[in-house]
């Protein structure tokens, strides 16, 4: 059996069935399954997750029952094949057809005459399956046609219009690139570039942010030595402007109330070229861990970490702090290119009171700005009601801090992460 095939098999189950992240899920299958090619594995991961909607409407077309009836090992399979048919030019069609019924006799015994049917007919007859009519129901179409749930497209139309959403949608699709963060208390830019060049990598300066690098060609750069002795991390282009916005400087205090795993402390502490101190904490300790393992990779010794709820005032912080980072939780709905599950969930009550809880840490973490000190929100997502609304409520309710700078990413503008950033100071006195 084709190892790459089964190593994604196994991905995209664990993915289905243990509700486990696609990053990790991939990851630890491609070390367990040592397939010839990774980057054939992650290309069809990551195609069938992020068009599982659509391959789903595809396969409904060509079987007679109901696909919520279909075993889930059955659909993994359909998924993959109809993938690498239909969207995977370098794959023959035997390939596709040959290698998904060796799967079907390993993992759907007994069901390998329905996957091969299913299959061929969508081989003879593939230009008969129609989307849903865009002028009848643009919600159904787009929701279809680039694999994301209704509400989330409903969401988007209402806030931004029909065109937005769809080059939100469009752009949320295909391999985000890899930027990562010079470690400026290691190496410089131009140093970082020249090495990693040598290693035979191909390297571009972002243009969004000033310590980000993006690596164009070359895969394997975690397992470079370079990155093991701390001279860069991974990190999104918007997520590393993020932290330029804050700008802390050397000798600072800064606090950020939820800050694992640690990416935005982390490159704080570089601009502040280790010196001052930076208090991290984070509601779950295991994550704080996190933290303190990447501060000693990158040589980071200036931060302190505790556990902490960020709704709940913590006294030994009260107006101690020269920069305040409020990275709350979030939908996540900007990070839909890295983290595809995302756009399958449904609708719950919790997205819901996301705003409320996200006041509040906001409200929380502004008692720990000196006066004359900042104060910063960010989200990684693009809803209007967990990002500006957040704002408008909080600033309301304080009149002591005013806007500095905000601003949306935008994933088809700013080809990054859909990212929401607002930068406040705050300028008098608490009343
Ligand atoms: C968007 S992530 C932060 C990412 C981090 N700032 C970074 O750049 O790596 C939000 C974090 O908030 C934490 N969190 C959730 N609820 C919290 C709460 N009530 N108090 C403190 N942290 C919380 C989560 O554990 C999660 O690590």
């Amino acid at each position: 059996m084709d190892a790459n095939r089964k190593t994604a098999y196994h991905a995209l189950m664990d993915v289905e069935t243990k509700n486990a992240y696609s990053n990790l899920a991939l990851n630890h299958q491609i070390i367990c399954g040592r397939p010839s090619s990774p980057s054939f594995v992650r290309s069809l991961v990551y195609g069938v997750l992020e068009n599982k909607m659509l391959l789903d409407y595809i396969i409904a077309h060509y079987i007679t029952r109901d696909i919520e009836k279909v075993k889930t090992s059955d659909l993994v399979v359909l998924r993959m094949g109809i993938y690498q048919l239909g969207y995977m030019d370098s794959v023959p069609e035997y390939a596709a057809v040959n290698e998904s019924v060796v799967l079907a006799k390993k993992f759907c015994r007994g069901r390998e005459g329905f996957i091969n049917g299913v299959l061929r007919a969508y081989i003879r007859s593939r230009h008969a399956v129609r989307l849903p009519d865009r002028s009848e129901d643009p919600v159904k179409y787009l929701s279809i046609k680039y694999s994301c749930e209704e509400w989330i497209v409903d969401l988007w139309m209402d806030q931004y219009g029909a065109d937005t959403a769809e080059a939100i949608l469009k752009h949320s699709q295909g391999n985000p690139g890899l930027c990562i963060r010079v470690n400026t208390l290691k190496t410089g830019k131009e140093d970082l570039i020249r090495r990693l060049t040598e290693k035979n990598f191909e390297i571009k300066e972002s243009l969004i942010c000033q310590s980000g690098l993006l690596v164009t060609k070359g895969s394997q750069i975690l397992e470079d030595t370079l990155y093991k002795n701390g001279l860069f991390s991974v990190q999104d282009e918007s997520s590393i402007r993020t932290v330029e916005m804050l700008d802390p400087q050397a000798g600072e205090m800064m606090v950020d109330v939820c800050a694992a795993p640690g990416g935005k402390t982390l490159a704080a502490a570089e601009r502040m070229s280790n010196r001052g101190q930076i208090v991290a904490t984070d509601i779950y300790l295991r994550k704080l861990a996190l933290i303190t393992k990447e501060a000693d990779r990158l040589g980071v010794s200036i931060l302190r970490t505790w556990p902490w709820d960020a709704t709940k005032v913590d006294s030994e912080l009260l107006e101690k702090a020269d920069r305040v980072l409020a990275d709350v939780p979030c939908s996540g709905l900007g990070v839909i290119r890295r983290k595809p599950e995302i756009k399958y969930k449904k609708r719950v009550s919790e997205f819901d009171s996301l705003p409320v809880k996200q006041l509040e840490i906001l409200t929380v973490a502004s008692k720990y700005v000196k006066k004359g000190g900042v104060l910063q929100y960010s989200t990684c997502t693009i809803n209007k009601k967990e990002n500006e609304d957040v704002i408008k409520e909080f600033l309301r309710k304080n009149k002591n801090f005013s806007i500095v700078e905000e601003r949306q990413f935008m994933p088809h503008i700013d080809k990054t992460d859909g990212f929401y950033v607002c930068k406040m100071v705050r300028s008098d006195s608490l009343i």
